[in-house]
């Protein structure tokens, strides 16, 4: 039996996969086996066209916990997270085939309203891209859409996901000046914070550090962090470091497929999947 074709626990490669520097406690097994099934996702076919993008996957996405999507470009993590909230749509010619149900029901059933889909389900990209207006009417913009008229609940929700967000002691005494003028960790922030403000349950974050220097990506973490307990959060990241530190449950794709997902840290220091440890340890991506 040559080494390639023992087990990975029988394997010694030689290399060593990335040091798992959980910090900060993350979800235990128990705790992740019994959060409830924010989103279940069985047997899903995702195509642009003719070509097809995701092959049968199936995942469940564990309420109030931190899910990282990793695997080398172009393996379908971002057309996977976009799926979540239908963000797919607005391509012309894709289609789906499988379930993605939140908390039980189908995304995807044609009585689904998107707007409202998307407000349960938000998104973070990786540019920030705040509207060119004042940081206030960024913030608001979702409930001002909405309807919410009232001068004193925008600013409540203003003050409150800013908080959130960890921005508002930046930007409290300059609300009226323009977002383009914060920095480039500032206006991520106040992304999340816009985010935050249609009251989303899950927050969806496609690498939301990877144009922020370290001392802002650290901010962003932070942060993850510290929402999990109020969001779920399904973070897509090229960073394996970054997937460790904060996630709870990590999915690895490859070329379309999910491979193996399951708690972060037996992820990273057992895979059960060869290519898993390949892309881990370096060997590729
Ligand atoms: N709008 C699109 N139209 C056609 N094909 C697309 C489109 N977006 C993505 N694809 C294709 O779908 C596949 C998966 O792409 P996707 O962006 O989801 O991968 P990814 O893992 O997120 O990559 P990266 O890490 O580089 O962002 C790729 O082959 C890509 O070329």
């Amino acid at each position: 039996m040559s080494i390639k074709t023992l087990p990975a626990e029988q394997r010694n490669t030689g290399l060593k996969p990335p040091r798992v520097a959980q910090s900060r406690a993350s979800r235990s097994a128990d705790e992740l086996a019994a959060s409830a099934p924010k989103i279940s996702v069985s047997s899903l076919n995702f195509y642009y066209g003719s070509s097809q993008a995701l092959y049968d996957i199936n995942l469940t996405v564990p309420e109030h916990c931190v899910t990282a999507f990793i695997g080398p470009s172009g393996c379908g993590k971002s057309t996977f997270l976009r799926c979540m909230n239908r963000m797919n749509d607005m391509i012309e010619g894709t289609r789906l085939e499988g379930d993605i149900l939140l908390d039980s029901h189908d995304i995807n059933a044609a009585r689904v309203d998107v707007v409202s889909l998307r407000k349960r389900v938000g998104m973070v990209f990786q540019k920030s891209n705040p509207f060119p207006k004042s940081i206030l009417e960024n913030v608001v913009y979702g409930p001002r859409v909405a309807g919410e008229r009232s001068k004193n609940r925008l600013m409540e929700i203003a003050e409150q996901c800013l908080e959130r967000a960890a921005l508002w002691h930046e930007v409290k005494d300059r609300l009226n000046d323009s977002a383009l003028a914060l920095s480039g960790g500032q206006q991520q922030r106040l992304c999340i914070a816009r985010a935050l403000a249609t009251d989303p349950e899950v927050l969806l974050m496609d690498e939301p550090a990877s144009a922020l220097d370290p001392a802002s990506t650290s901010r962003i973490e932070d942060l993850i962090f510290e929402l999990k307990d109020r969001y779920t959060i399904v973070i897509v990241t090229h960073n394996m470091q970054q997937a460790a530190r904060v996630s709870d449950q990590t999915a690895f794709f490859f070329q379309g497929e999910l491979v193996e997902a399951g708690r972060t840290n037996e992820l990273f220091t057992n895979p059960s999947k060869k290519q898993t440890e390949d892309y881990i340890t370096g060997r590729f991506g």
